[in-house]
């Protein structure tokens, strides 16, 4: 923290990751009034953004300011940085960690803002990057924020897990402003298993709208989601609280519902009838569903947690199953009561 500028501390940020959502956080952290470097894997993709000024691919229509700088240098965009927010697609987030290690100073602020579960040994994403970089002093960004509106500037709220309440306070001053109100939390392994699972929710209420299914079975997919997403998420340690919030409910309602989500659309399409690879090719942009799906299909046995959506997801996805037979065979399981808390007054 350096200077002072609209009664704000100023920082120095970087982001790894220039899609849309590591572009739409650049433009906020900019706007916020920090000093912003964007780092790309690609040279090319560096060149283009600092001549262009303008994600043409992933944020088209949303001009970025001359003060972000971009690189492709790691060590350039990590080191002596305040906060390196990481927003690179999950299966990319161990590898990228594992680079940044020797550029990152003991309690240097890292912010995982990626959705994901690693599919061979299920750990969330900020226990990866723990892994790899055990000096680091790992917070987790996640709630209903689609990139496309939070770098229109639409309000957008979300929620920030860290490990200590200094850390959580000093980021949640960092990115909000009048229109990105954000929230703090201690449950990290919450919030992230919130962002991933409902991921896998959601492509199956895009196959419902791609099936020409109504908002009864959209209804149906978001509360029966978060029912799952729950019952894993507690007994795995996650606080009740969180999956009724921002990174829980909210998250799932805006994935399942919104024009913008990439899983919501590779599912429409799988409804329609494209193959997943098709659907995933056609998106362009990464479709974290697919590969959180098995991860929490294994949480689920794991854990010994009845996870029939994303169970019949996995066979979609994976096992040729038709979209049909899963909405059937989900329809028509035997008879249940809706939670097993309420007891029946005899
Ligand atoms: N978009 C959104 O609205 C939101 C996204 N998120 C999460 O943020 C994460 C990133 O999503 P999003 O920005 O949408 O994804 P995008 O597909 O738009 O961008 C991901 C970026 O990472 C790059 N990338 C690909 N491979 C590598 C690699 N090996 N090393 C480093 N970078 C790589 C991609 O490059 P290339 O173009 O070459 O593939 C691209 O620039 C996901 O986990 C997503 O769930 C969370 C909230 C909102
Ligand atoms: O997590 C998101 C919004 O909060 C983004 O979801 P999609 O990847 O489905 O677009």
């Amino acid at each position: 923290m350096t200077d002072k500028k609209k009664g704000q501390a100023m920082a120095n940020v970087s982001v790894i990751g220039a899609g849309s959502w590591g572009t739409a956080l650049a433009l906020l952290l900019c706007k916020n009034g920090h000093d912003v470097t964007v780092w790309s894997y690609k040279e090319e993709e560096v060149r283009t953004l600092s001549e262009k000024r303008e994600h043409v691919s992933k944020l088209p229509g949303v001009k970025i300011p001359n003060e972000i700088f971009f690189t492709a240098d790691l060590k350039e965009a990590v080191e002596g940085k305040d906060v390196v927010v990481l927003a690179v697609p999950s299966i990319h987030v161990r590898n990228t960690a594992k680079k940044m290690n020797a550029y990152v100073k003991g309690g240097q602020i890292l912010v995982d803002v990626a959705k994901g579960i690693e599919e061979d040994t299920l750990m969330t994403l900020s226990q990866q990057i723990e892994e790899e970089i055990p000096q680091a002093d790992v917070a987790v960004l996640s709630g209903p924020s689609h990139a496309e509106e939070v770098g229109r500037g639409l309000p957008t709220t979300v929620c920030i897990g860290a490990h200590t309440e200094t850390t959580a306070k000093y980021l949640q001053q960092l990115f909000m402003n009048e229109v990105f109100r954000v929230y703090i939390s201690p449950d990290i392994l919450g919030i992230e298993l919130g962002g991933s699972l409902k991921n896998v929710i959601a492509l199956a209420a895009g196959v419902a709208d791609g099936m020409g299914y109504g908002d009864n079975t959209k209804a149906a997919l978001i509360t029966r989601g978060i029912a799952e997403i729950s019952r894993l998420g507690v007994k795995m340690g996650g606080a009740a609280e969180t999956f009724g919030g921002l990174a829980g409910i909210g998250d799932l309602i805006v994935t399942c519902a919104s024009v913008h989500s990439r899983n919501r659309k590779a599912g429409y399409l799988m409804g329609q009838g494209r193959t997943m690879q098709e659907a995933m090719d056609e998106v362009k942009m990464v479709v974290e569903g697919v590969y959180s799906a098995k991860a929490a299909a294994k949480l689920g046995k794991k854990y010994q947690v009845s996870l029939p959506i994303i169970e019949e997801v996995n066979k979609v996805l994976f096992e040729d199953k038709s979209p049909k037979e899963a909405v059937n065979e989900l329809m028509l399981r035997v008879g249940k009561a809706e939670h097993m808390a309420l007891p029946w007054e005899e």
